[in-house]
Formats: structure tokens, C-alpha cells, sequence
């Protein structure tokens, strides 16, 4: 049982689906190449990033916070097609996302217990597809002591969290490396789209 606000929409996306969004998503890191970002306590994230999108979620000693623009002045990017067509599909959201977070995971890497707490409209929901290799995927509840359960989301898997679980503590513990034969790099690519202007 997933929280009231969590939806998982088992093997939302088959094989052509996910290469063709593949193939979107190696336009966007051309645009906006991932990279490794310091958190504000200056310790280097595992997982590579970069955004697509009005707006890109960057980090630094300074803080987390949305960017209109890449470290190089650049724009970020459009978010593909492609995503914008499972938003549309399942978020219940009657406008567009205006940032899609795009992290890559090579091995060893992970992702440490937060929310997703930036933006700046909380009713719209977090979508989140995964691609490539399999990852322990972990939920808690809106408090960081709460009690906390992991699962595995595989390629092509597409999470939902929002109305009152669009606050949850969430993590991910590691990922199969060497799994999926997706990507050609190997790893696994997840994306989140989030509408971060109210
Ligand atoms: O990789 C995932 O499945 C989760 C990513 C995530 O929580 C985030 O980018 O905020
Ligand atoms: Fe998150």
C-alpha cells in the first residue's frame, strides 16, 4: 500500500516509448549537459543533473533554488514532447510543468532523504519517470522521523506523488547497475516534472 497521494503507474511506458524519450533526453543533456553539483554543505552529489524547462533546479554552497538560466547564461533547454505527454496523461493538472529535473545515475550513485520542497505551487504534483537501470526506491511520510518503506522502480515506471503526499520524504538507496540494456552508458535516468511558479 503507497501513500494517499501516490500513484505508481507500473510499466507506464514500453520499450518504443521509453527509447524515443531516450532519444529526447540526449537532446536536452547536449543543450544543458548534467553535472555533478555541490549541496550547501559543499559535499559533491553522487547523481549527475540538469534541467529543461522555464526554470532548472540548481544547487551550490549557496542553496537550493530554481535558475531561468544555465551556469553558462545559456537558457535551459524545452522540456520534450515526449514527457509532456505522460504529464498531461497523469498528473490531473490542467497546465504544463515549467522544470524537468533530469538526473543520471551511474554506479554507486544515490539519492539521500528530502522532499522536494523549491517549488513554488504545492498543489500540483511531482511526476517522476525512470529509465535504465532499476533503483530502491524509498517513501517515508511528511515528517522526517516517520517511518519509512522502500520499493523498486524499473524503467519505464512513472510515480506520481502529490496531494497529501506531495510533501513526503523521499530517497533513492542505490540502483541495480548493469541491468538494463537502455541506455548506452549504462546507469539509470529519472526524471521529475514539477511546476515551480504558483
Ligand atoms: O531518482 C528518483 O527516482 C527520485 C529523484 C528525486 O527525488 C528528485 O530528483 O527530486
Ligand atoms: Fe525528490
Amino acid at each position: 500500500m503507497l501513500p494517499d497521494g501516490v500513484t505508481l503507474h507500473d510499466g507506464f511506458l514500453d520499450a518504443v516509448a521509453q527509447i524515443a524519450l531516450v532519444g529526447a533526453l540526449r537532446t536536452v543533456a547536449a543543450v544543458a549537459p548534467p553535472r555533478r553539483m555541490e549541496a550547501p554543505n559543499g559535499r559533491r552529489m553522487s547523481v549527475a543533473m540538469t534541467s529543461a524547462g522555464r526554470v532548472g533546479w540548481v544547487t551550490d554552497r549557496k542553496g537550493y533554488r530554481y535558475e531561468p538560466r544555465q551556469m553558462n547564461g545559456a537558457p535551459w533547454p524545452p522540456i520534450p514532447a515526449e514527457a509532456l505527454a505522460i504529464w498531461r496523461a497523469v498528473s490531473g493538472w490542467d497546465s504544463d510543468p515549467d522544470c524537468l529535473l533530469l538526473n543520471h545515475y551511474a554506479e554507486g550513485a544515490k539519492m539521500g532523504l528530502h522532499r522536494d520542497a523549491d517549488e513554488g505551487e504545492f498543489a500540483a504534483p511531482v511526476v517522476s519517470v525512470s529509465l535504465g537501470d532499476p533503483a530502491r526506491f524509498r517513501i517515508g511520510g511528511l515528517a522526517r522521523r516517520d517511518s519509512t518503506k522502500s520499493f523498486e522502480l524499473r524503467s519505464g515506471d512513472v510515480l506520481v506523488m502529490g496531494g497529501a503526499s506531495r510533501l513526503i520524504w523521499h530517497g533513492v538507496d542505490r540502483i541495480r547497475y548493469g541491468v538494463s540494456p537502455l541506455l548506452a552508458r549504462g546507469g539509470r535516468l529519472n526524471l521529475t516534472m514539477r511546476v515551480v511558479a504558483g
